[in-house]
């Protein structure tokens, strides 16, 4: 059996593989750690049988064939949901490297326990890209959910979106504002697309870019003689994110649907947000760790690999942008964070060694996300402890209408639980990362609080920094409509309907 996790090709020397594979239906009793969820700590003891959690209580005794891990002076939390990932995507002439096995073994070495992929309609068929997708999915070693792409606009789409959400687990639809050419759609669409996710109780979101001002950006640096990947930056300022987000907001407002937000990555964007939430408009911004770690200056590095690894979209901003998008997280401006996980190594980045509008866009983040909030969040004073957990898995689960099945570590609960130790402290190297990647945006980065254990679906998949996973034992999670984002939705739309005046009666012109 162990040859099925070697075959698999990841991570680093034998630590990944692992013959004595748990079965799901071990008993686990995880005692005296400091217990928390989104809204309540407490010391306690966390029993698990089948994959469940069966009890949060103090003092809990158990017989000899139960597994006990000590968490005395740790945190045992909900694991990670990152709800922004690409795996084995096909994007730019090319496929990322990390596929649903090794880009989950990372999640898991990271305490990432559910991740919600978007499927990308093949040819604009949602059925054909959702078969896709579930056949990539098929060696998933932890549970993953998907979010679907819509690229085009006709009634099958329109019928396929019926389908997506009514048969297939699919409550969520993501729209490219950017991307000309491409993945790119007009107004046109985003409008017919936020009305049919309203008829159908599904999240519409949005990659917000004006697409068209960055393609003349992009013209302009490349006439200019700007062909690095400094370029990126120069070529999508900020307001062009600030300016399609707000369009989103007000189109999302027009229609009276909520919208979340994709990889916020600038004040400009985030202002937009937080203007719409004080109006009372269900927007939903989500940060990705790139965004809150990192600032652009990396894409003026000399060396084009370095410069390179930091090509995504929106770019990664000045410094500045970075602290303002921590304090809308700390002060409830934006509400989760993801990675948008995208990984090409540095053969794929050197495509556009000659021009950056060529080099594949993407960064890592999927192991290094829980970390890295736990220690600019956490560490910092910023947040809370009950606050990361609603950040980095309870709101996610929340918004995606899986709550509390996930995020939360209740009786009944699926066994996702990570164990943290603050006093312990986590460095991020691409000689020990478990991605198939060659680089690491992150490299040299050592912050304070270590995810010692993950166990995920109420097997340890992670502990004395070894992973022990097999493909195949991790499970589609469908995503029923109509999340706490659309309750009152109806109210408001016949309240509005109630200020209309009544038509005007005019008589008839005589001439
Ligand atoms: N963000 C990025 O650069 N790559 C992934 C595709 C997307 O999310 O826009
Ligand atoms: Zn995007
Ligand atoms: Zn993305």
């Amino acid at each position: 059996q162990s040859n099925q996790f070697c075959d698999a090709g990841i991570g680093h020397g034998d630590s990944t593989c692992a013959a004595d594979f748990p079965s799901s239906n071990s008993k686990l009793l995880i005692k005296g750690g400091t217990v928390v969820n989104a809204h309540h700590q407490q010391i306690a003891d966390v029993y698990v049988e089948n994959g469940i959690i069966l009890a949060v209580n103090p003092n809990i005794r158990v017989g000899d064939e139960v597994t006990v891990i000590d968490a005395t002076g740790k945190y045992v939390m909900p694991g990670g949901i990152d709800p922004h990932t690409h795996l084995e995507f096909e994007f730019m002439d090319t496929t990322t490297v990390d596929d649903f096995f090794s880009g989950q073994a990372a999640a898991l070495a990271g305490g990432t326990t559910m991740h919600i992929d978007f499927v990308i309609p093949l040819k604009g068929s949602l059925t054909a890209g959702f078969e896709a997708y579930e056949k990539k999915a098929k060696k998933s070693c932890m549970d993953y959910g998907f979010h679907m792409a819509i690229t085009k606009w006709d009634e099958t789409v329109s019928r396929e979106m019926e389908i997506m959400v009514k048969e297939k687990g699919i409550n969520s639809f993501k729209f490219f504002m950017a991307y000309k050419g491409a993945l790119m759609i007009n107004d046109e669409l985003l409008l017919e697309g936020l009305k049919k996710c309203k008829s159908l109780g599904a999240l519409a979101m949005v990659h917000a870019e004006n697409g068209d001002a960055v393609y003349e950006g992009q013209k302009k640096m490349i006439e200019l003689g700007i062909t690095g990947p400094e370029g990126h930056a120069l070529s999508r300022p900020a307001v062009m994110e600030g300016e399609a987000t707000a369009r989103a907001i007000r189109l999302a407002d027009f229609v009276n649907t909520p919208l979340y937000v994709v990889h916020v990555m600038s004040i400009d964007a985030m202002e937009e947000i937080a203007k719409a939430r004080k109006s009372g408009q269900r927007v939903i911004g989500e940060p990705v760790a790139s965004g809150l770690a990192l600032d652009e200056s990396w894409l003026w590095h000399p060396d084009f690999e370095i410069a390179a690894k930091y090509v995504m979209s929106p770019p990664i901003r000045k410094q500045g942008h970075d602290k303002a998008l921590q304090a809308a997280l700390s002060r409830g401006v934006l509400q989760l964070v993801g990675t948008d996980h995208c990984a090409f190594n540095s053969t794929q980045k050197a495509f556009g060694i000659d021009d950056f509008r060529k080099i594949p866009n993407g960064v890592n983040g999927i192991e290094e996300r829980m970390h890295l909030v736990w220690d600019i969040m956490v560490e910092s004073g910023q947040i809370s402890v009950t606050d990361y957990v609603r950040l980095t898995s309870t709101e996610c689960a929340r918004i995606f209408n899986i709550y509390p099945r996930k995020g939360a570590i209740f009786p009944g609960s699926d066994a996702d639980i990570i164990i943290l130790n603050p006093n312990s402290s986590f460095e991020i190297t691409a000689k020990s990362h478990h991605s198939r990647l060659d680089t690491n945006v992150y490299e040299g980065r050592r912050g304070k609080g270590k995810i010692e254990v993950t166990i995920a679906g109420g097997r340890i998949v992670w502990e004395n920094n070894e992973l022990k996973i097999a493909p195949g034992t991790g499970r589609y999670i469908q995503m029923p409509p109509y999340s706490y984002l659309f309750d009152g939705i109806d109210k408001k739309d016949a309240f509005y309907l109630n200020s209309l005046q009544a038509p005007v009666k005019r008589a008839k012109s005589s001439t």
